[in-house]
């Protein structure tokens, strides 16, 4: 079944009269307490292009040993490494109920370890003004240039596949996998650094979520591969993703842009050296012939897409949040279940997206743009 739509009207933030696209089948959600999440295209209201702003990582605030996230007196918390290289997971802690000491070493446990999982979370329903402050706690919140939102709440970016929304279940028509290993929006001229996922409704099984960590897949490159990726920048471009969306008949919110990060970006609080090209957005490396630029980017692409020993892989329930630093990690969505009658059923979540510094890479090496 294709996507199914209707428009309705509504009122932006600022109050002005806005036209919706509804990209699901209102039947199918009358008795769902989630119904407000579900995706919505604002076809009306178009945004200028991003200004640059100062970032402030809470990383930096956090005191190391994490005394008060990882506090020796809460008997409930379990906190699990789900792989060496990447990933840890932990219950006997509500994000909603963290004060800003814990946060900020929150912010320094995900860019040490990626990704977050936290299970047996409320988040879901403390409703979305307070998750957009949550969010908000760690950096400016991005407004996805295309993507679907949620009705009222522009910075939420909508994740649904139901059999009323095929969207990337239908890439199966043309593609072996729907995997694609990206770092979200990559091509702003600051990226995101810590982005929220959580579901609302999972499928009966299926539906996982996979990180690699780019700091690993920089460890594992030669030293000579090393040297040579330092000096050197990529375009990450968001143009492609626009085009997609016009042809799709979404509405584009903010001109597609392009940005030059170095290859190798330098992690602002820990240090640590990450790889920053992704399948998704990355299109060449500036400065070498064409099929070089191929070689190296199909060489760097197939390590961070293959290697299952620097990856993790998650599976949802609907009380589970995942927050992750797109600064050191790529991630897909991993889109095996069925959707139809008699299949797995849909999923449903919402993502919240805090944009990070410009991107700063080894011996002061920083983005640029036209
Ligand atoms: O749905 C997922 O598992 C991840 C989708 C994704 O790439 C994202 O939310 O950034
Ligand atoms: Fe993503």
């Amino acid at each position: 079944m294709a996507t199914t739509t209707s428009v309705q009207e509504a009122s932006s933030a600022e109050g002005h009269p806005v036209k919706l696209t509804v990209a699901y089948d209102d039947k199918i959600h009358s008795d769902s307490p989630y119904a407000a999440y579900l995706p919505v295209y604002d076809n009306t209201t178009r945004f200028p292009p991003t200004e640059l702003f100062d970032f402030h990582d809470r990383g930096h605030n956090a005191d190391p040993a994490k005394p008060n996230l990882l506090s020796k007196d809460n008997s409930a918390l379990k906190v699990t490494k789900l792989t060496p290289r990447v990933g840890t997971e932990i219950t006997g802690l509500q994000l909603s109920q963290l004060t800003d000491a814990q946060k900020d070493e929150l912010a320094l446990l995900i860019a040490e370890r990626g990704v977050v999982v936290f299970r047996d979370q409320d988040f879901k329903n403390i409703g979305p003004e307070k998750q957009k402050e949550f969010g908000k706690y760690f950096g400016r919140l991005h407004v996805h240039p295309v993507g679907a939102h949620v009705k009222d709440h522009i910075e939420f970016h909508s994740i649904y596949i139901g059999k009323d929304n095929l969207y990337r279940l239908g890439r199966s028509a043309t593609k072996l996998t729907t995997t694609g290993y990206h770092s979200d929006v990559s091509y702003e001229h600051q990226p995101p650094a810590i982005t929220l996922l959580t579901l609302v409704q999972v499928p009966e099984t299926g539906g996982d979520t996979a990180w690699t960590s780019q700091v690993a897949a920089y460890d594992r490159l030669s030293e000579p591969l090393k040297k040579f990726l330092e000096g050197l920048k990529a375009e990450h471009s968001g143009f492609e993703q626009a085009e997609k969306a016009r042809s799709d008949g979404h509405f584009v919110r903010r001109e597609p842009v392009r940005s030059y990060h170095p290859v190798v970006r330098v992690h602002p609080v820990t240090k640590q050296k990450a790889l920053f090209v992704n399948p998704g957005f990355t299109r060449g490396i500036v400065g070498l012939k064409d099929e070089e630029s191929e070689a190296i980017l199909k060489l760097l692409f197939k390590h961070i897409s293959q290697s299952a020993d620097i990856q993790a892989r998650v599976k949802w329930d609907d009380r589970t949040v995942a927050l992750w630093d797109n600064r050191v990690t790529a991630h897909t969505a991993i889109s095996d279940y069925d959707v139809s009658d008699g299949g797995e059923g849909l999923r449903q979540g919402f993502r919240i997206t805090t944009l990070g510094e410009v991107p700063e890479g080894v011996n002061g090496l920083r983005s640029t743009w036209e």
